[in-house]
């Protein structure tokens, strides 16, 4: 077990959010974690990353207990979230954001990073901000994998990108994967989720209210109508 995720409570201010997530991430294993519009996805990715300091629970990344830990120390023991405002420096290049990311003992360098996202190579010398959206996603999820995470956690990382970018970003995160990157997913796009994921997850009331292998949440379209109300 990679990442082990028991019973985490969260609060902001006097709003209980979680109340009780427990879930898990294997070795090699791509996650999601689903649900509908502010049922605390986000808010447990931020809860594990040490964003959202939880109340109670316990998270655990190879046995090593990590609730409650400063966000910094999560990210050192290889924890890293992707959030969704991407987060890269609109002033500095391509390059100069990857440069900045990497760290020592990394697994991975930027000729391996171009190797995945290669139209990050082809905009090297462009300004982060002059990205389109998909190249900026691409550019913040690069700058995550040269940290060198055994755990990646990617917030909504195709939303509102055209089709052709969002085949083109779920090919890249398919080999990331493959390199040995485990993923906990939290998307809308049901598509993308079931062509990327081994097993799903649905929070609901701030609980875990479903879960499945991949193949039998395809199957189980009363479920996906059910928590998150999508027909067929
Ligand atoms: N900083 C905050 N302060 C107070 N309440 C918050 C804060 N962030 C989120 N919330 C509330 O916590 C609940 C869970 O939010 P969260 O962002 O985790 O939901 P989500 O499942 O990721 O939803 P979405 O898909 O809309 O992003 C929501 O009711 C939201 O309004």
């Amino acid at each position: 077990m990679l990442l082990e995720v028991e019973n985490l409570h969260s609060f902001y201010g006097k709003s209980h959010i979680l109340q009780g997530v427990s879930l898990t991430v294997n070795e090699g294993e791509v996650v999601t974690l689903l649900g509908r519009n502010g049922a605390g996805k986000s808010t447990t990715l931020k809860s594990i990353a040490g964003a959202v300091t939880p109340g109670q629970g316990r998270v655990s990344l190879a046995g090593r207990d990590l609730a409650g830990q400063p966000a910094f120390r999560i990210a050192k023991a290889g924890v890293c979230l992707v959030p969704e405002d991407r987060g890269i420096f609109s002033l500095l290049t391509v390059e100069e954001n990857l440069r900045i990311a990497c760290r020592k003992g990394s697994a991975w360098s930027i000729a391996d990073i171009y190797a995945i996202f290669p139209r990050l190579e082809e905009r090297k010398r462009n300004g982060g901000g002059q990205l389109s959206g998909g190249e900026q996603q691409m550019l913040s999820i690069a700058r995550a994998l040269l940290t060198g995470p055994r755990l990646l956690m990617l917030d909504e990382p195709v939303e509102g990108l055209a089709p052709v970018i969002v085949d083109e970003i779920v090919t890249q995160i398919r080999k990331v994967a493959a390199a040995g990157v485990s993923i906990l997913l939290v998307e809308q796009n049901l598509a993308v989720c079931t062509a990327l994921a081994h097993r799903h997850n649905i929070i609901e009331l701030g609980r875990i209210a479903y879960h499945a292998s991949g193949p039998d949440f395809i199957r189980d379209s009363d479920a996906r109508d059910r928590y998150l109300g999508v027909k067929a």
